[in-house]
């Protein structure tokens, strides 16, 4: 499998290449040449194989043969293997023909797991073989970070420096980061939101020189290709659990970056019938106002009670652009620099192919609180603020009350208590393995918005 660069001007790269990399050399990200594509008995003969055994049918094609078989079955096994319900990914009916496919029994809790476990013993591996070691540098608004740290912190071949907004995280998210022992994890609360610290990770991949050629640079957020690869699976998992592939699926996605939802599109190109795919955003709903008015215009970001969605800049939302534009680089690449500075209107016909099946809703804090409580009174069943505002888009652009309704359960509650709190409940207990989390000793370290403070942090450290 070969991968090419949404902006066109940068090598084409195999498996391995791309899954030691972020960003692509010419600033864009790398997608496959050409995706798999299976027919409707492909798929139906997969029904009955348990999570582990789909995902490796799934993800192989986009390893292509850079690593054996049996190496990489037995990587995907240990992945799943460390969750917490047998099934993996689990579906909860929340009414008629609607579910909640909990993406939250993982060792971090929210659905980063699924990608980032698997992506440390994939580094891992790859490193070890070419005898390599390579620096992490990851941005998070919560979830990325602690789930690529638990994913990482083993690997004698990574240091791992995790970005997140100063007092902008839940607290559970925090001292999930912080209080995980490691030699090679460095947290840093840095004084901006997660705009900014995306910003200063792809501004680390477009200037290297920090690493003086002694290291690679590896990406864990979702503009790595492997993080999207392993999402794919659990579309495929859902609508294969629910009578998949013989009727159709809608999904509805709390997003953010745009990785997760990108992962079911692509689900859709590669053979799955997916009639609707709901882009559900908090506050900050620069998606939903591109997709449904056809107008991306950034404003201001808010602080929300879903704070791991409190982001303007998607990055993943360039990958579906490729398309749009018809898979050409240069075309995409002026419009990605003026998507910088200025309002912009999308070619009108490559976006109304989007609407053909993609849908948007936003929803507010109090809106957020309200459907956790309203759920919670109707079934019992306690929602994190992002998986709400799923819901709650759900139910407002519903196309057909017959096609099952799967909305992406992105986190545990637990992760989320002041929304819990708002919305008038209990917030629940922390699971067994976390149960001494605020009881745990925490490290930090409180740094500027500030892109040379970060490179000499960075280098300072790996080359004492
Ligand atoms: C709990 C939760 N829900 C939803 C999202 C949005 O996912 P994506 O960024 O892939 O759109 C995130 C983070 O990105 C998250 O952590
Ligand atoms: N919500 C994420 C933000 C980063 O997204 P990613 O999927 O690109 O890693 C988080 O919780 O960190």
């Amino acid at each position: 499998m070969k991968y090419i660069s949404t902006r066109g001007n940068a090598p084409e790269l195999e498996f391995e290449d791309v899954l030691l990399t972020g960003l692509a050399s010419d600033g864009g990200l790398y997608v496959p040449k050409e995706l798999p594509h299976y027919s409707l008995d492909e798929i139906r003969s997969w029904r009955d194989l348990p999570y582990a055994e789909l995902a490796f049918k799934v993800i192989k094609p986009f390893v292509g043969g850079a690593i054996e078989d049996s190496a990489l079955q037995s990587m995907i096994n240990d992945t799943y293997a460390g969750f917490a319900h047998n099934a993996v990914a689990p579906l909860a009916q929340i009414d008629n023909n609607e579910y909640v496919l909990e993406l939250f029994q993982g060792p971090t809790l929210a659905f980063k797991d699924f990608a980032l476990q698997l992506l440390g013993r994939l580094l891992d591996h790859v490193l070890t073989k070419r005898n390599e070691r390579g620096v992490i540098i990851g941005a998070t608004s919560g979830d990325t970070g602690s789930a690529a740290i638990e994913g990482c912190k083993h690997s004698d071949r990574l240091d791992i420096f995790i970005m997140y907004p100063h007092n902008r995280v839940s607290e559970v998210q925090r001292r999930q980061m912080t209080t995980i022992k490691g030699d090679n994890v460095y947290n840093l609360a840095v004084e901006g939101n997660f705009d900014d610290c995306q910003g200063m990770l792809k501004a680390c991949f477009a200037d290297q020189s920090f690493l003086k050629g002694e290291r690679r640079l590896i990406a864990v957020n979702s503009i790595n290709w492997a993080r999207i690869m392993a999402q794919v699976v659990y579309y495929f998992y859902a609508s294969l659990n629910l009578g998949g592939p013989d009727r159709d699926m809608a999904f509805s996605v709390p997003t953010g970056n745009f990785g997760d939802i990108f992962a079911g599109y692509l689900a859709h190109k590669m053979g799955l019938p997916v009639k609707q795919l709901i882009v559900a955003t908090n506050k900050n709903d620069i998606l939903h106002r591109a997709i449904s008015q056809n107008k991306y215009e950034k404003h201001p970001l808010a602080q929300t009670l879903s704070p791991s969605m409190d982001i303007v800049v998607s990055s993943n939302f360039e990958r579906l652009l490729f398309d749009v534009y018809g898979r050409d680089g240069a075309a995409l690449s002026q419009l990605m620099q003026k998507m910088n500075t200025e309002t912009v209107e999308f070619d009108a016909q490559g976006m109304a192919a989007v609407r053909q099946l993609f849908d948007s809703y936003s929803v507010d804090d109090d809106v957020t609180c309200e459907t956790i409580k309203q759920l919670y009174g109707e079934t019992g069943y306690l929602l994190d603020p992002h998986t709400a505002i799923g819901v709650k888009a759900a139910r407002e652009c519903r196309r057909d009350a017959k096609t099952p309704m799967i909305t992406l359960g992105t986190a545990h509650p637990v992760k989320f208590t002041q929304a819990i709190e708002k919305a008038g409940l209990e917030a629940p207990k922390l699971p067994h393995h976390l149960q001494d989390l605020f009881e745990r000793e925490e490290r930090f370290t409180v740094m500027q918005n500030d892109l040379d403070e970060l490179k000499s942090f960075v280098a300072k450290t790996i080359f004492a």
